[in-house]
């Protein structure tokens, strides 16, 4: 079933309206980034236009994408003759990514759109440089693969460095979210650990490895292979996929796309 939808209609835009008011609390988390004065940033979801007006004091253009509509009348009124904001009024999953060149991401975005919006900021042709998500801790503490690597952990770790820069309690909102949130942060890597060419191959390595208990990952190696990998790579012998960390998924999918090519 797509992230977003439930009994086959999206969640409503209601139910993931919590803004962030204070200035202070912009400010702070702001501090916490590297957007300055050369950096286009693209912000998901301005709603009240809180953060868009930090943003366009500390960086040199925004580009706000908003999905409501009353929204993003009242910001255009807000930002007339703000030649720095391009104000986008659209679903910001149907957003087109700029195709080339550099830009940050700053945005609190809609906690029911999560995946969904990552996804589409990670998996595009030219991702953008860093990014800062406001995001529900418990949503931030999967993709950084705690207290165990996943799906999304592993397929986010080979092109990104993650880190929580922020805790933000439910206090900071208004409305107060049910949730506490933190400021995610991810950071291209320069060197990405798998190369575009072995992307798909390592996707369904992963795919394939965490299904069947660790059964499926036994089934790709020889007894052998398994057990001199194992041993050099520091892993249990008797091993969950839950149990292993991200540095010997990595070992792991080198050893048999070698053992493939040989
Ligand atoms: C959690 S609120 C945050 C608003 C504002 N950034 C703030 O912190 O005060 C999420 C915002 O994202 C907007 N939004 C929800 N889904 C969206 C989508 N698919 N594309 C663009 N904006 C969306 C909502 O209308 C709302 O303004």
């Amino acid at each position: 079933m797509p992230e977003n939808k439930k009994q086959g209609r999206c969640a409503p835009l209601s139910v993931s309206q919590n803004f962030l008011t204070s200035a202070v609390t912009i400010n702070n988390i702001l501090k916490q980034t590297t957007i300055g004065k050369d950096d286009h940033v693209l912000e998901i979801g301005p709603g009240k236009g809180h953060i868009t007006r930090a943003l366009l004091r500390r960086s040199g253009r925004v580009t706000a994408v908003e999905l409501d509509g009353g929204l993003a009348r009242a910001l255009r009124d807000k930002f007339a003759g703000e030649t720095n904001l391009r104000l986008v009024h659209l679903d910001f999953l149907k957003y087109r990514l700029p195709d080339e060149g550099g830009y940050k991401v700053f945005a609190s975005i809609p906690f029911n759109r999560t995946t969904a919006i990552l996804r589409k900021l990670t998996e595009c042709r030219n991702p953008p440089e860093e990014m800062w998500l406001v995001v529900e801790e418990g949503a931030a503490k999967r993709f950084l693969g705690r207290p165990a690597e996943n799906l999304r952990s592993l397929l986010l770790k080979p092109y990104f460095d993650m880190d929580i820069a922020y805790y933000l309690p439910g206090t900071v909102f208004h409305p107060k979210p049910k949730v506490d949130a933190v400021l995610l942060h991810l950071k291209k890597k320069q060197m990405p650990d798998i190369s575009g060419g072995d992307r798909q191959a390592y996707r369904q390595f992963i795919e394939a490895g965490l299904s069947g208990g660790g059964q499926n990952l036994r089934r790709l190696f020889t007894p052998k292979q398994l057990t001199h990998i194992l041993k050099s790579y520091g892993c249990p012998t008797q091993f969950t996929p839950a149990q292993l960390l991200y540095v010997q998924w990595l070992c792991l999918f080198r050893c048999r796309r070698d053992t493939i090519q040989r």
